[in-house]
């Protein structure tokens, strides 16, 4: 048996067994395994060729299915169950080469011993299915039926699994799917490669944010980066005279894309803080084109003798890149390893997610605000008045000023809550400035308040009447004493001031009585507001005062003050 005539994933894998044995397993790193899973039944394999294996559904109805029989034979196997994963998955739009690009992974991972693992040129691609054509080929999510084991470098043997996914928007998905499909690829996987055509366009960016961020509903907060490696993937590239082929040129082309500069309109600015916010690697391989043949010709079988030779030389650096033991990132879930066993329960538990109605639709950020954002501002809004009516409403009587307040920080945070507790697409920071918009108008609310209750306060109501009495009357016995005396001009000062009060005071009556002029009416209330406040203040120091000669005077009620001094102490 030669290697090559066992390279293709279609023999059976009876010969794969004899091929890893007799030569591959000597080499470094990478090796197959025969035992690396266990059919429980072989009607459902009957010739036991590892293929791909369909594991999430997406139904007519578009909704989700995980066919968890599939994952646990695949990744409960007894060799890797127990072993760290590295998943590795390719997502994007619909035909644009994912699948193909999953083969020449496929080819790699059996054929990493051999020197040239790219094999005979003669050879037609198989694997993972993929086809030319304008219709979408590959559903749902796809895994290969063979866990492949792998060596680190630091010794550790961790298992590779290689996932083909669903491509985003074609004709017969809502964004919803695409959206489902490509969050839980992310969430699953250790390295999603984001497979895009030509350029890195800002929807692409937008895109990947709106999915990752559907992805981050679904999952716990944490203060970790809550995604792994993202490699973008450009293929046909067509500037190499700008950015050359390959991974250096392509983080360049990356760096300059994903850049935040302080003019930049705060839409880009989100997106590129978004996207760094949730990877802890990013990287980019700009790919070149593989050539007419491949992109038109319909008898195209995969083999590489009419594949660019351009094409060629990268896919050998780019595969190697990606798959090789030292570049593979072993799946972590909040900053620890997660094993095949542990996948599969993840996986269980995002599905269930995505199952249910817990997440809102993924719509777009305009009418996220619309249907997320507005709504639960409104009911944030709604249960804060509610509340304080209740409290102080109309029919309320007089309030306390200091149980107002505590009653309205109660309240205030209360509907602070409803607006958290709705799950928001955005981000934190989209919904942030929402949040403090809601704040602002709740204190702004809350000020109305204040004063409706004041207005309740009978002493309040009567303020600038008492005031303007007081004024009358202090002026009057002024003129008096004074014109007594024989001041003239003080008291004809004062019974000037007392006129002008009276008038004020019969204006205020009018104004209150007819409801006119009411500006004026505030004025005069300001006014004597602040006369009363002031009168108060000096009628207070005085009692102060008074207060501390008395016990100047008379020292015996000392208790009263001992008593007092602890609750000073406290305060
Ligand atoms: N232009 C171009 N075509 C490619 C490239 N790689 C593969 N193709 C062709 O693109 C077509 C679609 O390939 P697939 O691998 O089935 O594409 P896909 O993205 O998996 O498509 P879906 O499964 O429908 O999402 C095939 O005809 C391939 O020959 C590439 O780098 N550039
Ligand atoms: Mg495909």
């Amino acid at each position: 048996l030669t290697v090559s005539s066992l390279k293709s994933a279609s023999q059976p894998k009876r010969f794969k067994c004899v091929c890893v044995c007799v030569c591959v397993r000597k080499r470094e790193g990478i090796f197959l395994d025969k035992n690396v899973y266990d059919w429980s039944s072989e009607e459902e394999e009957p010739d036991g060729r590892a293929r791909p294996v369909q594991v999430l559904l997406v139904k007519d109805d578009h909704t989700f299915e995980l066919d968890e029989a599939a994952l646990s034979r695949i990744l409960l196997a007894e060799e890797v169950r127990d072993r760290e994963v590295v998943a590795i998955s390719v997502a994007g739009a619909f035909r644009k080469g994912k699948s193909f690009l999953m083969d020449f992974m496929l080819r790699y991972m059996y054929n990493h011993a051999s020197e040239d693992w790219l094999g005979n040129a003669d050879e037609p691609l198989t694997g993972f299915s993929w086809r030319g054509g304008s219709e979408r080929e590959t559903t749902g999510i796809q895994i290969w039926s063979e866990v492949f084991l792998v060596d680190k470098p630091d010794g550790r043997k961790v298992a590779v699994l290689l996932m083909d996914t669903q491509g985003t928007f074609d004709s017969q998905s809502t964004l919803r799917d695409s959206a489902t499909v490509f969050a839980l690829s992310t969430m699953i996987s250790s390295m999603q490669v984001y497979n895009i055509s030509q350029n890195v366009q800002e929807d692409d960016l937008q895109h990947l944010q709106l999915f990752t961020e559907y992805g981050r509903l679904a999952m716990e907060e944490t203060f970790l980066k809550p995604f792994q490696s993202m490699i973008f993937l450009v293929r046909d590239w067509s500037f190499p005279y700008e950015f050359p082929y390959g991974q250096e040129g392509g983080m360049k082309f990356l760096e300059k894309r994903l850049k935040i500069s302080e003019n930049q309109h705060e839409e880009l600015q989100n997106v590129r803080k978004h996207i760094h916010s949730c990877f802890t690697n990013i990287s980019c391989f700009l790919m070149p084109h593989p050539g007419l043949k491949v992109a038109t010709n319909p008898h195209f079988d995969g083999r590489i003798k009419e594949i660019d030779g351009e094409f060629i030389n990268n896919l050998k650096v780019l595969v190697p890149w990606l798959l090789s033991p030292r570049n593979i990132d072993v799946k972590e879930i909040n900053g620890s390893k997660i094993t095949c066993r542990g996948l599969v329960e993840y996986f269980k538990a995002y599905i269930k997610i995505y199952q249910g109605e817990e997440l809102p639709h993924p719509k777009s950020m305009l009418q996220v605000k619309i249907n997320t954002i507005f709504p639960s501002v409104a009911a944030a809004k709604d249960l804060y008045n509610k509340k304080m009516e209740e409290v102080c409403g109309g029919d309320r009587p007089f309030l306390a000023p200091s149980e107002l307040q505590a009653r309205h920080s109660v309240i205030r945070e209360e509907a602070l809550q409803v607006f958290r507790g709705v799950k928001k697409m955005g981000g934190e920071e989209f919904s942030r400035r929402y949040l403090q918009q809601l704040e602002g108008e709740i204190d702004e609310v809350f000020v109305q308040y204040i004063k409706h209750n004041d207005s309740k306060n009978i002493f309040h109501a009567a303020r600038t009447p008492a005031t303007l009495f007081v004024v009358i009357f202090v002026m009057y016995v002024a003129a008096g004493i004074t014109g007594f005396v024989g001041v003239d001009i003080i008291a004809s000062l004062c019974n000037m001031i007392l006129g002008l009060a009276l008038i004020t005071l019969c204006t205020w009556a009018y104004i209150r009585y007819s409801g006119e002029y009411r500006e004026l009416g505030a004025v005069i209330d300001q006014v004597a507001g602040a006369l009363w406040d002031q009168a108060l203040y000096k009628l207070y120091n005085v009692a102060a005062n008074h207060r501390h000669l008395y016990h100047h005077a008379f020292p015996g009620p000392q208790v009263e003050e001992a008593a007092e001094e602890p609750d000073k102490k406290r305060d």
